[in-house]
Formats: C-alpha cells, structure tokens, sequence
C-alpha cells in the first residue's frame, strides 16, 4: 500500500486488519490477545535484581517536596530490572515494553500494598515486559479522574519521560474515563493490572474451553473501552500497540466504526458463550468417568507461582510445565500415582490464585476448580518465601470455601523451604502449626508430604476374592487400577486375586467371584 491514492476500501480493508477488536476476535488462534505487551521473554530466575535507583539517590522527588509529600509518593524499592550485559539491553529495546508500575494507598496499608506492587511486577514481567521503577502514592481513594493526583500524574509523566518508559500500568483496575485521562497527562499508552491478567491468560490458556473462556473476558474487558483504544493508538508514534500503521488509516475512528465493533463483539460473544454451554456436557462426562471409576483424587492448589507444578513433578515425576513465570498452569493437569501400600490415586495440578483475580476471569478460572471442588484431599501450596504468606493463605481459602471445597480436608505444605531460614520456618509454623514443609528444589520433605497424603486417603474396604479366566488379562489390570491387590495366584482355571476395592467398584467384579 504505497501510493497515495488508497481508496476508502483499500483503507477500511487495512483498518480491519490492524484494527485492536480484530486481533481479539482473531485472538484464539494467534494468540495475540490485547497484546499490550509482545510475548512473554526469559523470566530472570532470580526474581527482581535490586533496584537500578535505590531511595536514597532518588532525585525526583528533591528539595521541592517537605518530608510528608516525599513520603506520599514514594519508590518502591526492588522492582526495577537491572539489565544484565550490552547484549541483552539491545535484545529487550526490541522486543519489550518499558513499563513504570503505579498504585495508590491510604494510611496503614504500605506494605499490603507494596506486596500487590511486587506482584504486579512479576505480572508485568511474567506478560514480557520491563519493569523500570514503581510509585505509590498515599491518598485515601484514587482520585475519581486521573487516579493518582493531579500533581502527582504531572511527577509521573516527568518520571516516564525521564525513563524512557512506554507504558505505565496502574495496580488496581481503572475505569475507562481515568485510564484516557491520565493517558492525556503522562503522553505514553496506561493500562491496568486486569489488562495485564487478560494478556497472560491469552498467551497461556491451552484447552478450547479455557481460550474460549479467556476470549469472552477480554471482549467483555473491551466492550467499554472501546473508544480509548482507537485513541491510544492514533498518539503512539511508533504504533507499538497495533503494529508498524496502526495509527495511521484508524485515527479517531468514527461514531459508525465503534458502533460496528461493538455489534461484533456482541456477535462474537454471544457465540463464545454458545460454545461454552456445548463443552459443559463433555467435561462433566469426563468428571463423571472419572467419579464412577472412583479413583480418590488429590487436588495441587495455591498461589501463582507457589511451586505447585514443580511440586507434582516431584510427586510423580511427571514432565509437567515449570517456568518462573505467573500462571504458568492454565489448564488443569492429571496424573496418576498409587500409594507406597499400593492404593491407586490421581493427582491434579490446579491454575495459581491471585489477589483481585479480575471479574470477567472468575468465571474462566473457576472452570478449572472443579478439580478442586471433586478432590478427596486438597494440597494448599504456599510459597514459605514470599513476604506475606498469611495474604496468599486467606486468598486461596476465600476461593476455595467459595467453590464448595470447604469439607474436603487440606493439607498446607510450605514450600521452597530452601529458601526460608529458621526464624521464618517458626513463624510459618504459628501459622499453620500442621504443615508440612517441603522443598521441591530439593526433595526436602516429600516423603512426609507422601506419607500424609497416603494417611488421608480413602482405603478401600472391601476385600474380594476373585477367579479370573486367563482370557480375561482387562479385568486383571483393571483390579490393579482401581483396587489394591493383596495376592494373586496362578490356578488351572484362571488367576486368583485377592484384592481391596472400594465398595462401589466391587458390584462390577461380582461375576468372578470364586
Ligand atoms: N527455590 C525454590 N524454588 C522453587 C521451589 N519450587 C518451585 N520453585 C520455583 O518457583 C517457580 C514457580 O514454580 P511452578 O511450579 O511453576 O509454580 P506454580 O505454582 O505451578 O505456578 P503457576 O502454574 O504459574 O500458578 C519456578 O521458578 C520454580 O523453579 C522450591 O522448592 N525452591
Ligand atoms: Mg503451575
């Protein structure tokens, strides 16, 4: 498209490609999502470096400000990334987006809220970005307009300047109106931690059930704002948001443009949620296999990035995905494993909690819990080294209790003991004085973990004796997968098993009874 002369078709067509609500529409297969951020980069392992500009040599805030007002909007410390060779700076100016963290808290909350600031961090990172520096600011409520104050919003936008940052991303979710005001203030793209959330989730969901549970989010996330979008992305000049052109043929689109896009999101979600209704049935005859072969199930849940994978690796040793990243597990996983006594059971690996999951994902994200609300035993993973595990615990059993999993008995393992020493082994302890602590970097633990597991466990109470024909190997394997065999023996007539089985498994065998 080189001429000048492009005729409105040609353009409209070029507007349909580049446009934001047809990568969203198009997102299931491309994954491209919202794309606030380009495609999740190597997550440093060692967490976040320590901060490039520490408090002390921070010069912004500087003598204009008394004490009280330095103390209003301050630094967190910690979040920045340190950039680790030449090399790689250049790797992520390519590839990465910039981003300066924000957040608001009112008196007493600091360190709640520097806590929610880390994690948006790891957030932002776990979606491929950079983190350049965090601000909070100390107001009762965020101002109804631009979020932060208004002077404040004016530091911010000298901050992002100075920075070089090309995105600012706000830790609670903002209204439509204050994410265009404050856009309009620091002059770079503004998103909020539900935009982050959406895009992590699209780039992670892997059954047709959770892309499509994801995709319905994100049109219902992009429904009101559907104006500012159009905006945003006419002012970035490098069309970092729709790519090379975006901006050009898009800007200001028209009232009839909006109303077209919203007609089709409306279509669009009216089918998702269609699709959505027609994989129940399938799923819960899954459950339902799974509940008649009554194979007693343990679920893994926790907090994103507490180690629950790495966990069940260490548990069965099964290739399950580990990354350093949040919501590394977005689909339910299942295996199997049996008792050091023989009794058979299965694991499943469960999608991490979060604090202020967003409310069009609740609902995508309970669709997975249903591994948890049908376990006999739920393992609460907590991360023994994070700053404040008693946040993470209570999360988790909100979400719980919520879907119904309250009476199903919990066993908290602390995890990442590796790393906790022991002043904070004792504190934990006062926690949850019944947990186990476990390291599954190290192995440390686990066989405890194992044995309580086994403990807690239905047994299967009834014991048969059985006269299998040797033409009947399936029924042999069968007693194997759902039962604890006790002895077999190799007669004339056929094999004779003596066998544990839970009760409602044992009316199936009646025919061999011998
Ligand atoms: N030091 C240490 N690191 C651990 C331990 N367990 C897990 N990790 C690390 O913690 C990070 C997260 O582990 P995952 O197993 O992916 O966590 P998860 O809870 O499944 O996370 P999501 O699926 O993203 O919710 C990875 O970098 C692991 O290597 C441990 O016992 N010690
Ligand atoms: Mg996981």
């Amino acid at each position: 498209m080189t001429e000048h002369t492009t005729t409105s078709a040609e353009r409209d067509q070029r507007d349909e490609r580049d446009d934001v609500v047809d990568r969203i529409l198009r997102g299931s297969e491309t994954r491209a999502g919202l794309s606030v951020f380009t495609p999740a980069q190597a997550i440093q392992t060692e967490g976040l470096a320590p901060s490039r500009r520490g408090d002390a040599d921070d010069d912004h805030d500087g003598d204009q400000f008394d004490l009280e007002e330095r103390q209003a909007l301050r630094r967190v410390a910690g979040l920045s990334t340190e950039l680790e060779d030449v090399t790689e700076v250049e790797y992520r100016q390519l590839r990465l987006e910039n981003v300066v963290l924000i957040g608001v808290y009112s008196q007493g909350s600091l360190q709640d809220a520097e806590n929610s600031l880390r994690e948006l961090a790891a957030l932002a990172e776990t979606a491929g970005a950079v983190v350049l520096d965090g601000l909070l600011q100390r107001r009762p409520h965020p101002d109804p307009s631009t979020y932060l104050g208004s002077g404040k919003a004016q530091e911010l936008k000298s901050i992002v300047a100075g920075l070089g940052a090309d995105t600012v991303i706000a830790d609670t979710e903002l209204a439509p109106s204050q994410r265009r005001a404050l856009e309009d203030v620091v002059k770079v793209k503004v998103i909020d931690r539900t935009a982050v959330i959406l895009d992590i989730f699209s780039q992670h969901a892997k059954s047709r059930e959770g892309k499509a549970q994801v995709e319905l989010a994100q049109l219902e996330y992009l429904l009101p704002r559907l104006r500012g979008w159009g905006e945003s992305m006419s002012r970035q000049a490098g069309g970092q948001v729709g790519g090379a052109g975006a901006g050009m043929g898009s800007r200001g689109p028209g009232e009839t443009k909006i109303e077209l896009d919203r007609r089709r999101i409306h279509t669009r979600m009216a089918r998702l949620r269609k699709q959505i209704k027609e994989m129940k049935p399938a799923r819960d005859a899954k459950r339902a296999n799974r509940e008649r072969n009554a194979v007693p199930s343990v679920a893994i849940a926790g907090y994103t990035n507490a180690g629950k994978s790495s966990l069940l690796n260490r548990l069965t040793r099964a290739g399950v995905l580990v990354e350093n990243a949040l919501f590394a597990t977005l689909d339910a996983t299942v295996r199997k494993s049996v008792t050091d006594d023989g009794r058979p059971f299965t694991y499943a690996d469960t999608v991490g909690f979060v604090r202020n999951l967003p409310h069009q994902l609740v609902e995508a994200f309970r669709s997975t819990l249903e591994e948890v609300e049908d376990s006999d035993i739920i393992v609460h993973v907590v991360d023994g080294s994070h700053p404040d595990p008693a946040a993470q615990l209570a999360t988790v059993r909100d979400v719980i209790n919520e879907v119904d999993g309250r009476d199903i008995p919990e066993v908290v393992v602390f995890n990442k003991s590796d790393l906790i020493d022991e002043s904070q082994r004792i504190v934990l302890a006062g926690l949850v004085p019944d947990a186990i602590f476990v390291s599954a970097r190290t192995g440390a633990g686990i066989d405890d973990l194992r044995a309580r597991i086994a403990e807690l466990l239905p047994r299967p109470e009834l014991e048969l004796e059985l006269l299998v024909p040797y033409d009947r190997g399936d029924v042999v394997s069968r007693i194997h997968e759902i039962g604890r065999v006790v002895d077999v023996e190799y007669l004339p007539e056929g094999t004779r098993v003596t066998a544990r089985v839970y009760p409602h498994d044992a009316s199936g065998l009646r025919e061999f009874a011998g």
